[in-house]
């Protein structure tokens, strides 16, 4: 398996670098080789041969789905336990759900490879959820606890909406942005703790309402902007720390703050009887971040 390392990554940014206004930082010279090239000074993984590096990335990407999958499906058990239990109503199971799954999933990432396989190896888990809600949807199998957990009103064909809006948002992400781009990352970050948190701190205290929406608050609002804005600089610094990105924080904070504004005023809009939130809030997400970030 060809790997790829964040280094090579950035590389390949800084080249993008000189020809955009991103906020991502110019990285070393591609003409430096990352390595030393004396095997007695080479770092102890280039000593290993290259079909026991392949072998062992393999086993961390197959190992990683599977605990990424059982994860999936044991947040959802969780919840809906939680519910049976009525610890928790079903609305609020619904949206931390909705808030955690996604978040989860994009922080799980780095568990992966590094080689250029590891996405589709990660792709695997929003994949099945999909078929699960597919299959679960058009009630083809019963899963009262997934439906107790993700659904509104608890039918089968909720989960052909909203639900499956979300995970194929996540298919996207993982699929053209992955962990070296800072527009997936963003992206999950609006639709999972922007959208998610609006729904829970406007239904309950969102009695000011919006005078261009009266499904929507003000207060439903502010919170879809404040959290998805600190949640995604939280996202772009956990994976800052790693290596995958390297940003211009002077630029990147007011980037996210616009990105997280257009995000709100998306779903502020009286428009989800004709486009789902989860389809138009990463969708303006996308759009903003990669017009900002340009990768
Ligand atoms: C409740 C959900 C969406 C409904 O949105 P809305 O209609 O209220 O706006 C989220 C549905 C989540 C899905 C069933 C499971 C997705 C799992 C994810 C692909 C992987 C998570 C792994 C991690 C380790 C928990
Ligand atoms: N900006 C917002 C978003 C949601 N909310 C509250 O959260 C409830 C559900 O919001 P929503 O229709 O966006 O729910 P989902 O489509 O995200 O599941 C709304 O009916 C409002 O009570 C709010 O007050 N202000």
């Amino acid at each position: 398996m060809a790997s790829s390392s964040p280094l090579s990554f950035s590389v390949a940014i800084s080249r993008f670098h000189n020809h955009s206004t991103s906020f991502l930082l110019p990285s070393k010279s591609s003409s430096s080789p990352p390595y030393v090239s004396s095997p007695a000074k080479r770092p102890l993984l280039l000593r290993i041969p290259c079909r026991v590096l392949a072998g062992s990335d393999l086993l961390r990407d197959v190992g990683a789905t599977a605990g990424v999958l059982a994860g999936a499906y044991g947040l959802v058990l969780t919840f809906d336990t939680l519910t049976r239990r009525q610890i928790i109503q079903q609305n609020l199971s619904r949206k931390l759900v909705h808030v955690l799954s996604g978040l989860v999933f994009v922080i799980s990432w780095p568990i992966f490879s590094t080689s250029s396989e590891a996405r589709y190896f990660a792709l695997f888990v929003p994949l099945m959820n999909c078929l699960r809600l597919v299959i679960h949807g058009f009630s083809l199998a019963t899963d009262e606890g997934l439906i107790k957990s993700v659904t509104r009103e608890g039918k089968p064909e909720e989960l052909l909406r909203g639900p499956l809006f979300y995970v194929l948002v996540l298919i996207a992400c993982t699929l053209v942005f992955w962990r070296e781009s800072p527009v997936g990352i963003i992206s999950v970050a609006m639709m999972c703790g922007g959208d998610g948190m609006a729904d829970i701190i406007g239904r309950r205290f969102g009695s000011m309402k919006l005078p261009y929406n009266q499904e929507k608050s003000w207060i439903g609002s502010v919170s879809m902007f404040t959290c998805g804005f600190v949640i995604s600089i939280g996202m772009l610094q956990y994976y800052s720390a790693l290596g995958y990105l390297q940003l211009d924080w002077s630029s990147a904070v007011p980037g996210v703050a616009l990105i997280a504004l257009t995000a709100t005023v998306m779903e502020s809009l009286p428009i989800t009887n004709v486009v789902d939130d989860n389809i138009s809030v990463p969708l303006v997400s996308m759009i903003a971040a990669y017009l900002s970030f340009g990768q």
